[in-house]
């Protein structure tokens, strides 16, 4: 281990840090909306990069620049990664760091170029890693311990840690005159841990930004895109989850069939982008509305669906008047919408959950059809374990019992 050529250690791990960087740009690259945090991730192995050049070449260039500037850039490279998770879960950034990173070129100015010592640079600058570094394993902590990108990524984030404060605990060890590229088993032992981090960071970061993008692949696939409401197949299988787990739990579970009244003239007056917008502005004010648990979907067209869980038929009744009586969206023109309203019947634990959810949907939508047939602008309850709701005559704009 003594005969490592230290220099060209510092510049294996800085050579690591450039690809870490190049794959990390390019997954920014790809996905810039989505991956804002990669920039900072790839700006991070990149500064330390040219840090450690700068160390690697101390005696050849002047000791400001190889040990203050080179230090510098590896912390502030830390920090931008630390920075970059932040921004991964949309955290606001932290400005300490950069207060650090001064307190930091200062100290290392007064150590390097007043009274050169390098034990004490040595146990201030793996120290102040150490604490940039803890604060980064934090807010992964903070935001998810249980997948296998966080795992990974908060495994090399400690490991970095615990190199670090050995480092930083064993720097009196070294004698005064000692040097960053003096080889000595700690030092090399570091250095190659370091490495390790860095690479195992950034694979960490490689597999949080694919995380992200499965997710929201997984988001596209399972809701519309242009109300944000699950699609019609997303929200079949969500209920049927429900129902599952309603019956084995027990509680009731109620269904609203929601459709725009006359969107066809809303399009043919007002043009089919005005129309998108109208459904965009519906959806919203169902979602506000919504708890949750409650699962909304796009049924078709104009024609929306949302499953209440542990909710009777007199609560949404309820909460389907409020969403009819709800303030329109400014800039849009008027429109109403028609609700129909059914509680899913019986609680026959071998009944085909399918069955049983398909004939919940036929009665809110028969109650839909009376709510449409009497006027529109309103809605109709199916009243519970009725096969379905006789035509009625609702007053218009209050709920009413089919
Ligand atoms: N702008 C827009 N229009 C849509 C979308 N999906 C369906 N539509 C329109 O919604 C309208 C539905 O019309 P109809 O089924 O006749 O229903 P309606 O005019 O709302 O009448 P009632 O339901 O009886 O009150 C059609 O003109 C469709 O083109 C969409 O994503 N965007």
């Amino acid at each position: 281990m003594g005969e490592l050529d230290l220099r060209a250690l510092v510049l294996l791990l800085g050579a690591i840090g450039v690809l870490t960087s190049v794959v990390l740009q390019h997954v920014w690259r790809q996905n810039r909306a989505l991956l804002g945090a990669a920039q900072w991730w790839s700006v991070g192995p990149l500064a330390i990069f040219v840090g450690t050049v700068l160390l690697a070449l101390r005696g050849i260039i002047g000791a400001p620049v190889s040990i203050v500037l080179g230090n510098v850039l590896v912390i502030g490279g830390m920090t931008a990664m630390y920075l970059g998770t932040c921004r991964y879960w949309g955290e606001p950034l932290p400005r300490w760091p950069w207060a650090l990173l001064a307190a930091c070129a200062l100290v290392l100015l007064l150590f390097s170029a007043v009274w050169p010592h390098y034990a004490v640079r040595l146990t201030v600058v793996p120290g102040l890693m150490a604490l940039v570094q803890w604060a980064h394993l934090r807010v992964v902590w903070r935001h998810d311990r249980s997948t296998f990108a966080s795992q990974f990524l908060s495994f090399w984030i400690a490991f970095s840690i615990v190199a670090l404060v050995v480092r930083s605990a064993t720097a009196p060890m070294e004698a005064a005159d000692s040097d960053l590229l003096i080889p000595s088993p700690l030092q090399n032992v570091y250095l190659i841990s370091y490495a390790f981090a860095l690479l195992g960071e950034g694979i960490g970061f490689v597999l949080l930004s694919q995380q992200r993008l499965q997710q929201h692949i997984r988001e596209l696939a399972s809701h519309d895109s242009l109300t944000g409401a699950m699609t019609r197949a997303a929200w079949w299988n969500a209920a049927l989850h429900e129902v599952l787990r309603q019956r084995r739990q027990g509680g009731p579970l109620t269904l609203l069939m929601l459709d725009l009244d006359h969107f066809k003239r809303i399009n043919d007056t007002h043009g089919h982008p005005m129309g998108d917008r109208v459904l965009r502005d519906f959806a919203q004010r169902v979602r506000q509305s919504l708890r949750a648990t409650d699962r909304f979907g796009r049924y078709g067209g104009e024609e929306f669906v949302v499953l209440l869980p542990d909710t009777g038929t007199e609560a949404a009744c309820a909460l389907a008047e409020r969403i009819r009586a709800q303030a329109l969206g400014a800039g849009l023109p008027a429109y109403t919408v028609s609700i129909g309203v059914a509680q899913m019947n019986g609680h026959d634990p071998h009944a085909d959950p399918g069955g049983a959810l398909e004939a919940t949907i036929a009665r809110a939508d028969a109650a839909l059809y009376d709510a449409k047939t009497h006027g529109r602008d309103r809605v109709v309850c199916a009243p519970a374990d009725a096969p379905a709701p006789p035509a009625v005559a609702p007053t218009s704009g209050t709920a009413a019992t089919a």
